[in-house]
């Protein structure tokens, strides 16, 4: 009997340049595969089968980045499951800000930006577009600190 292995889930962090009076957001330029090359994204990545989806995100930007974050908030989806992702598999953001360390493009991406908090700011980037709806959901989830 053949077993099918579940998808395994992504989890990404929208990086704030403050936790509680944010005006910017870290984003992150793909180098690979070539399908995703030059697209925007959350830095973040696959979670470990024995990992939770928080530890997952601390090593995943520690990787990429090489920064150490505290986690904040999660993007609420509108599924429990997370954000339908083009490839099937789903993903979990939550907000955080660095605690210690520069962010640096270490593997993965070939740019990073500290990109303005707003609507004009986000949609100039070219952004992975299964990635747009969680965009849209940060600004408004952030929007109290968002009206300057
Ligand atoms: N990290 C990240 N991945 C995203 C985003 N949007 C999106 O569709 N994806 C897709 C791209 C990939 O197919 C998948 C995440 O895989 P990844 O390549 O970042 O994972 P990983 O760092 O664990 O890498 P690997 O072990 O597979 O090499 O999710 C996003 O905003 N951030």
């Amino acid at each position: 009997m053949q077993t099918t292995m579940p998808e395994p889930v992504v989890v990404g962090a929208a990086i704030l340049d403050d936790a509680t009076d944010p005006t910017h957001m870290l984003v992150a330029r793909r180098k690979a595969p070539k399908s995703l090359a030059g697209y925007w994204e959350f830095p973040g990545g696959k979670v470990e089968p024995d990992e939770s989806l928080t530890d997952g995100l601390l090593r995943e930007i520690r990787e990429e980045l090489g920064v150490d974050i505290q986690i904040l908030d999660l993007i609420v989806a509108p599924e429990e499951a997370g954000w339908q992702l083009d490839n099937g598999m789903r993903m979990h953001v939550y907000t955080a800000v660095v605690t210690s360390g520069v962010p640096r493009p270490v593997i993965e991406h070939d740019r990073l930006e500290w990109a303005q908090l707003t609507a004009a700011a986000m949609q100039s980037l070219e952004w992975i577009p299964a990635d747009l709806p969680i965009v849209d959901a940060i600004l408004k989830q952030l929007g109290g600190s968002l009206a300057r």
